[in-house]
């Protein structure tokens, strides 16, 4: 998986059609879908729960390109090589999931993933300076983590901060949550490259009609992409 800042569109699949994920898949990258977004919950650090390795491995044959796993559980070490394991190429954690945030991302990438760090939205950008040589991406919440389809909170200011913190690393800095053809252009200009989108990715398409997730990622990415025009 090789490093640009260019912007990337990743459907999240907790807005797909639970009943068809391989198709569901193979339907938002064919229509143009960067990297597909895996949201895994345990119903304790967030209320609600979705995914675990197994249903990470049974898609993987469906999903060409990243497969991007966001761990929104605690604890995360004892399932890093079983998500590992099941093809995820890019593992976030949240730095609120437990008390050993440099022990995780080190397993993250000892187990041969990319290493993400989540942020909440009200967790500080400060908190991962320590962590900028140990990460491969930031995901910065713009919603409380949980539920697909929730008012975007505006973190512009968060995303400034870790864009100058990072400085020429080679750290990806993700959104997630209510990001659209609106708030896509916020959250660009700021300094993220990967744009998670759920609901805005997925609307009014389906494996049978799958032509409104290219309009919707095509939306997305043109709104992202025209703060540089
Ligand atoms: O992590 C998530 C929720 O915890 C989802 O990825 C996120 O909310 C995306 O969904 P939407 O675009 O509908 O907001």
């Amino acid at each position: 998986m090789s490093f640009d800042r260019s912007i990337k569109i990743a459907p999240s699949i907790l807005a797909a059609d639970f009943a068809n994920f391989g198709a569901e898949c193979e339907a938002v990258e064919a229509q143009g879908a960067d990297w597909v977004h895996v949201d895994v919950m345990d119903g304790h650090f967030v209320p609600n729960i979705t995914f675990g390795p197994a249903m990470c491995a049974a898609i993987r044959p469906h999903i060409k390109g990243v497969m991007d796993v966001h761990l929104m559980i605690s604890p995360v070490d004892p399932y890093i090589d079983a998500f590992a394991a099941a093809g995820a190429d890019v593992i976030t954690a949240h730095v609120e999931a437990g008390p050993h945030i440099h022990r995780t991302l080190q397993a993250i990438r000892a187990a041969g993933a990319k290493a993400g760090v989540a942020l909440n939205p009200g967790t500080p950008a400060e908190s991962v300076a320590h962590l900028l040589d140990l990460t491969d991406l930031i995901c910065v919440m713009t919603v409380n983590p949980g539920f697909g389809g929730q008012k975007f909170i505006d973190m512009g200011d968060k995303i400034r901060t870790l864009r100058a913190m990072i400085g020429d690393r080679p750290v990806h800095i993700e959104i997630d949550g209510g990001v659209d053809p609106k708030t896509a252009p916020l959250v660009a200009q700021a300094g993220a490259d990967v744009l998670v989108a759920g609901s805005a990715a997925f609307k009014g398409g389906s494996v049978s009609n799958p032509a409104p997730y290219g309009e919707n990622i095509r939306a997305i990415r043109a709104a992202a992409e025209g703060v540089w025009a």
